[in-house]
């Protein structure tokens, strides 16, 4: 691995700490944040979950993002990537998609419109060749 690849996975795993830190803090004092799934931007995460076989909620930048993309790349199944970080609402998205899946961490994977998890649960899914079965 390399330096820049290093501190990359130690900044993302800081970030996911943090942000369940927060979310339990927020917790604390609220018990849990309204989401309205009926309002159009979980429609929108609804509809992008539907667009392709596979879709990958993503950031450019995160590791786990790029494992789970090389998974279907060497699978030679095409994706559809959505990198959160270059939208402004990359943080409605990730609250809608925590509602959805009970993580708001990235990845989030999806196959024929059911959530597999993250990066690391689509990399063991791969492992075990129970992946390969979506696409059989
Ligand atoms: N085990 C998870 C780890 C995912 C993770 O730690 N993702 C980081 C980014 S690399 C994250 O979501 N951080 C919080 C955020 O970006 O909102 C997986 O394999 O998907």
């Amino acid at each position: 691995m390399g330096l820049f690849a290093f501190f990359n996975t130690i900044y993302c795993q800081v970030s996911a700490a943090f942000s369940i830190l927060l979310s339990k803090v927020m917790g604390v004092f609220n018990s849990k944040l309204p989401i309205d799934m009926t309002a159009p931007k979980a429609q929108l995460v609804k509809d992008l979950i539907k667009s392709d076989t596979v879709v990958i909620f993503s950031k450019s930048y995160c590791p786990y993002c790029r494992l789970a993309k090389e998974v279907f790349d060497n699978l030679k199944q095409k994706f559809t990537a959505i990198e959160l970080d270059q939208r402004d609402d990359c943080d409605e998205i990730q609250a809608i998609l925590g509602e959805i899946t009970g993580a708001k961490t990235v990845p989030r994977v999806f196959v024929k419109g059911e959530c597999l998890g993250g990066g690391s649960d689509v990399k063991a899914l791969y492992d075990k060749g129970e992946l390969q079965k979506y696409f059989a």
